[in-house]
Formats: structure tokens, sequence, C-alpha cells
């Protein structure tokens, strides 16, 4: 299990660089992240919140794990312009739950963990998901998208938090 960062962490904005080559230890890595985000429990994780700065999601949106998805170096394409809110969490920041709007239809391409590049059409949950992890590896959070009086609280909520268990 690997330990995830929180907000307001510096770390979680550092920009992921792309994997160059996919090896043995990137899939140790990739099963490792499987375990930690099944353990929190959470249905995505990006490298970055366990404090690795590579190109490196992984997801799984079923209830009983059974649809692991691995993207690395992934990109993403708008595919219609119109937005849909949904009510987001993050493994980083704990306790917190907000609407946040999201494009609704996208277009992902990505390499899978033996190498293989793919491509996949995405709306709903699973676009959300999509985009609020490519967020993570570009250093940015849901908390960004929100007002800066709500954010700032939930900062200092969080920050309270960690000194107690410092
Ligand atoms: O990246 C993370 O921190 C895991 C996120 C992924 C996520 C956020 C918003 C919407 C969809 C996915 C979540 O904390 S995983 C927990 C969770 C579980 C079910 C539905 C929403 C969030
Ligand atoms: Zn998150």
């Amino acid at each position: 299990i690997l330990n995830i960062l929180e907000y307001p962490d510096p770390r979680l904005r550092t920009i992921a660089k792309p994997v160059d080559e996919v090896t043995d230890e990137t899939r140790k890595l990739i099963e490792d992240m499987f375990e930690t985000m099944y353990d929190a429990p959470g249905i995505g994780l990006a490298a970055t919140q366990v404090n690795v700065h590579q190109q490196i999601i992984v997801m799984d949106l079923s209830e009983d794990k059974s649809e692991p998805r691995v993207f690395i170096n992934p990109k993403v394409e708008v595919l219609d312009g119109d937005y849909q809110p949904m009510q987001e969490g993050c493994l980083s920041v704990p306790g917190f739950y907000e609407d946040v709007d999201r494009i609704e239809h996208v277009r992902i391409n990505a390499i899978n963990e033996k190498g293989e590049a793919f491509e996949l059409e995405a709306t709903g949950l699973l676009a959300v998901c999509i985009q609020h992890e490519m967020d993570h590896l570009n250093g940015k959070l849901f908390v960004d998208y929100l007002s800066a009086l709500k954010r700032n609280r939930i900062r200092k909520k969080l920050e309270k938090l960690h000194k107690k268990s410092a």
C-alpha cells in the first residue's frame, strides 16, 4: 500500500513526465497503485497522488474490481463542448465532496501496461474520472474549480487535521 499525498501538499502540484518505456518496474508500480486504490477505496488513482511523477493512471469503476484500466501517457480530446456537473471527491482531499463541471464526451488515447497504444471514447462517470485523473497528472485538484472561500475552508480544515496527526 502506497502513501497517498493529501492537499495542500505542494508535491501534488508537480507536473508528471511521460513514461519513456513500459518496464517491469512500471508494471510493479501499477500493481501497487491498484492495491492502494482498492484499499482506499477509490475508483481512480494518479501516480502523482502517490508521489511518483510519471504519467500513469489506474481506474476501476466496477463494483467487484472486475474492470481494471491502465492509462499511460494519456491524451484527452474533447468530442463535444457540453459540460455536466457531477459531485466529486478525491483521495487526496478526504471527506470533501463538491460539484464540478466536466466535459460530457471525451476520447482518450493512451498506452496500456503491455506498452500497446489504445483509444477509448467515454461519457458519464468514466469521462469525469478520466478528466479528474488527468488533472492530477497536471498538478491540478478538483478544489481548484471551487471558489477561493470554499478552497481555503477545505485547506484550513485539512491542515488542522494534519497538525493533530503530525
Ligand atoms: O483521484 C482520486 O482521488 C480518486 C477519485 C476519482 C474520482 C473523483 C471524482 C469522480 C469520479 C472519480 C475518487 O475519490 S474515488 C472515490 C469515489 C468513488 C465513487 C464515486 C466517486 C468517487
Ligand atoms: Zn483525486
